[in-house]
């Protein structure tokens, strides 16, 4: 299969036909090996001018489709001898997608669909892209139950994906994997030193936009919105930041004056909040230069100063001037499995073994962090992960390593595992203190 993108078909930009074909080749991109945000990268350079409306339509489908993969290859097992060629096979993914979801408009779907196939292949696959969808449509109530009988087609990750949640999860672990397809919920972060909540409230009454308030002082939204819809975001009153992110900034806890190192900062939303509660001195790092980059726009815009730096935390020699931190924020990089419904294409790319990996590298920062930590500093260790490798076994094993490390709980608890709900994501915290 090529990892090229193929061109963009000649469909009317404001069709159906348009936004299922360029959605089927966005998920050909991705069975194919891509990241969905490189496969979108490369779409929206070669389209620019793309309409609000329609990038929208292909995103929706997009994401939506990678949510419910797994069980459209099942039935299309069923109903195809072989898979078609892409973006064929993926087209025919996309539209039993959208079957799914809006069968009220099935017949439009399949028309659309159709469309699509007459602009690929000369067409060739036309008559079996019409066939397939309408034998899914007739022996539905079959496809169905006997897709509600398989593992993947009916929990919609890869299987040692579910095995893993299964047996680290064994109360819990139907509600991880179905609060992984479903849409995201949208929390927002109020800048604090710039509005407060009232003002922010009363701006979201009369923007029509309802909101409200959660434990930890993140705003919900009912539904999610573009940010050029929220009042006030462009003046930096407040940030895109889901409520389970934002409890890190407050577990540092902060004073004034402190040093504090964020050693894995890009974006920037953690580092944000860390600015936005204290007067403190914040260098951030990221090894990624663009990502980097995005931290130094997202202060900007808040009105908040950091250093930023492109470095690798590891490599303290090249960018430590000696001086310990106070606290650390190491926001590891991570498998992601806590967020799989944001990046819902992370599930079919990662692989079983790469979950160690992780593990690996994320063992490597901690070690090298914990060097630059001040005696009686406190380092906090994030991911956005539910895997116990990368979690509470990561913790265990680098606090069993160091005699001067003792865990602070949180609530009560050694660490805190949250699971992704309807409220926030998933995300692991554990609090490190250093003997002084
Ligand atoms: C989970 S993200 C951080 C999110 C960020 N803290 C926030 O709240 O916006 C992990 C980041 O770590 C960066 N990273 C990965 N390995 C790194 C390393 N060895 N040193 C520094 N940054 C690293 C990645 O580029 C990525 O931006």
């Amino acid at each position: 299969m090529s990892r090229q993108s193929a061109p963009v078909p000649r469909l009317p930009e404001d069709s159906l036909a348009y936004a299922l074909l360029t959605s089927a080749r966005l998920i050909a991109d991705v069975t194919a090996g891509k990241t969905l945000t490189e496969a979108l990268a490369i779409l929206w350079k070669s389209r620019p001018d793309t309409p609000a409306g329609t990038r929208g339509a292909i995103l929706d489908l997009t994401y939506g489709c990678l949510r419910d993969y797994g069980r459209q290859d099942f039935i299309l097992a069923k109903l195809l001898q072989k898979p078609l060629p892409e973006p064929l096979q993926s087209l025919l993914r996309v539209a039993l997608h959208r079957l799914g979801v809006r069968a009220d408009t099935a017949h439009t779907v399949v028309d659309q669909a159709v469309e699509a196939a007459a602009t690929v292949l000369a067409g060739k696959f036309k008559g079996v892209v019409n066939g397939v969808l309408r034998n899914a449509l007739r022996q539905s109530a079959d496809l169905e139950r006997a897709a509600d009988a398989d593992m993947v087609a009916e929990f919609r990750h890869p299987p040692w994906w579910i095995r893993r949640l299964r047996s680290q999860y064994p109360e819990s672990w139907r509600s991880i994997l179905a609060a992984g397809n479903t849409h995201p919920p949208m929390a927002l972060r109020l800048n604090r030193r710039r509005t407060g909540l009232r003002a922010t409230l009363e701006a979201f009454a009369a923007a029509d936009l309802p909101v409200r308030e959660l434990a930890n002082g993140a705003l919900l939204l009912e539904r999610p919105v573009p940010v050029t819809r929220i009042p006030g975001f462009a003046e930096g009153l407040l940030s895109v930041q889901d409520a389970g992110a934002q409890h890190a900034a407050r577990l540092l806890d902060l004073a004034d004056g402190q040093r504090v190192l964020d050693a894995c900062a890009a974006p920037g939303g953690k580092a944000a909040h860390i600015l936005e509660r204290a007067d403190v001195s914040l260098l951030a790092l990221d090894s990624d230069p663009q990502r980097a980059a995005r931290v130094t726009d997202n202060l900007t815009r808040l009105g908040l100063e950091a250093e930023v730096r492109t470095a690798d935390c590891r490599d303290s020699g090249r960018w430590w001037d000696g001086r310990p931190f106070d606290r650390i924020l190491a926001d590891v990089p991570c498998s992601a499995s806590g967020v799989v419904r944001r990046n819902p294409d992370i599930k079919w790319l990662r692989r079983s073994d790469d979950i160690a990996r992780f593990a690996a590298q994320q063992a490597e920062i901690l070690e090298a962090l914990w060097q630059v930590l001040a005696p009686g500093g406190r380092m906090l260790y994030a991911t956005c992960s539910v895997f116990a490798e990368e979690n509470q076994e990561q913790i265990a094993g680098f606090a069993g390593r160091h005699a001067d490390c003792r865990q602070l709980p949180i609530g009560g608890q050694p660490d805190c595992q949250y699971l992704p709900c309807a409220e926030h994501d998933g995300f692991f915290y554990a609090l490190l203190e250093k003997a002084a």
